[in-house]
């Protein structure tokens, strides 16, 4: 086996986004991970599957004279979104989607992977492939597992996201906080039900939801500082069962994103005042959870990130963007915390974004981010 040749990356693509798989649920995507990297040669490679996280795989190449191990990560799971792509190649998996370009994430680590297993890297390197991105904090629950522990923790750690509003290929990074922290809302209001011609006998949470909704959204106009921002996305609204019965139950989900821990926290309390408030109004109970799990805001380390934007600005063969920071959440900000590092972005190029049905990266991308990155790993075992 030799690296893998472009050709081969875009079959290995396809397959992956034919086979999309939720959060802690990618056993095919696994499995098929697993077929490939054991096609690679393996005489510095060693593969571990944590027990206590079944989806999840790391593997060590390790270097000829190591003075550090440096970690990659790659996440592996997909959205519950239903294609419209209209591709040859689009899920086979009814109504999930790599809408988030996870399986380009994977196929550029595989692309790494084939490269270091060949051409023998001087440090270790520890591939990281990782389950539950999109929710479930995959990266967190890894941690708390301690995974990363004697020769499998990494002395610094890097990752990308592929971001379609960048040309295909180029690479985006920013000192400082590149995401932002997220909270996962849950809201269920409990009322009580009855028919739709006697409102007076029932507590109607539809009504309270409404007014819920409005006041919730006055959050980010009217109680942080515009200058420092902030938003608040309820994806999902359920309640009732049918036109004629008042709805005694509606459930809220959503997220909430901020540029810094501080504003995540002052977000969370106005929403639990709201809460509150709304439950004493409408006397009814209003159950809200909230939930960071790992979607920790990602700081990029100071030092490695000024060696890694040097690197790539002096690159001839690399297209670099300096970027601003973006409201998506990452638990690879939870890692980065831990470990130092750097998350930067790959451009997939396309006018679909992230998250959505028609989401079409261009695939390009992965063969000019493998050689990016390639080059970068190779340069900093020599530093
Ligand atoms: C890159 C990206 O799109 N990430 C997701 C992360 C999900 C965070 C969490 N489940 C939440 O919704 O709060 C994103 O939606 O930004």
């Amino acid at each position: 086996m030799t690296v893998l040749s472009e050709s081969e990356l875009i079959q290995i693509r396809r397959h992956l986004h034919q086979i999309p798989e939720l959060a802690l649920h990618e056993f095919q995507t696994h499995d098929y991970l697993i077929e490939e990297i054991k096609k690679f040669r393996q005489d510095y490679l060693e593969i571990q599957v944590p027990q206590a996280l079944p989806t999840a795989i790391m593997v060590l190449v390790h270097g000829s004279n190591p003075q550090r191990t440096i970690g990659y990560r790659a996440d592996i799971d997909a959205l519950p979104v239903e294609e419209k792509t209209g591709l040859q190649y689009s899920s086979q998996n009814l109504g999930i989607m790599h809408a988030c370009g996870h399986d380009i994430h994977m196929t550029v680590a595989l692309g790494l992977l084939s490269y270091f297993s060949e051409y023998q890297p001087i440090d270790n390197l520890m591939f990281f492939f990782q389950p539950a991105e999109e929710s479930e904090s995959g990266g967190k629950k890894a941690y708390e597992l301690g995974i990363f522990s004697e020769k499998w923790r990494p002395d610094e750690f890097y990752g990308l996201h592929d971001n379609p509003a960048l040309p295909a290929g180029s690479i985006g990074c920013r000192m400082g906080t590149l995401f932002a922290g997220t909270t996962e809302v849950n809201i269920d209001l409990i009322g009580k039900s009855g028919h739709a011609a006697f409102p007076q006998n029932a507590n109607d949470t539809v009504v309270a939801m409404s007014s819920l909704i409005m006041q919730i959204q006055t959050i980010i106009s009217r109680s942080i500082d515009p200058i420092k921002s902030g938003v608040i996305t309820l994806g999902k609204v359920e309640a009732g069962t049918i036109r004629n019965v008042i709805a005694g139950h509606t459930r809220i989900e959503g997220t909430i994103r901020g540029l810094s821990q501080k504003m995540i926290l002052e977000i969370d309390q106005r929403l639990r005042d709201i809460c509150a408030g709304i439950a004493r109004s409408y006397n009814m109970e209003v159950n809200l959870d909230l939930n960071q799990g790992g979607y920790w805001p990602v700081e990029n380390n100071p030092k490695l990130t000024e060696i890694f934007i040097s690197y790539m600005k002096k690159n001839p063969n690399v297209e670099f963007i300096e970027t601003e920071p973006a409201m998506t959440g990452e638990d690879f900000g939870y890692l980065l915390a831990k470990f130092p590092g750097t998350m930067f972005w790959l451009g997939v190029n396309d006018d679909s974004q992230l998250h959505s049905a028609t989401f079409t990266p261009d695939e390009s991308s992965i063969f000019r981010g493998i050689e990016a990155i390639k080059d970068f790993l190779n340069y900093r075992m020599k530093a």
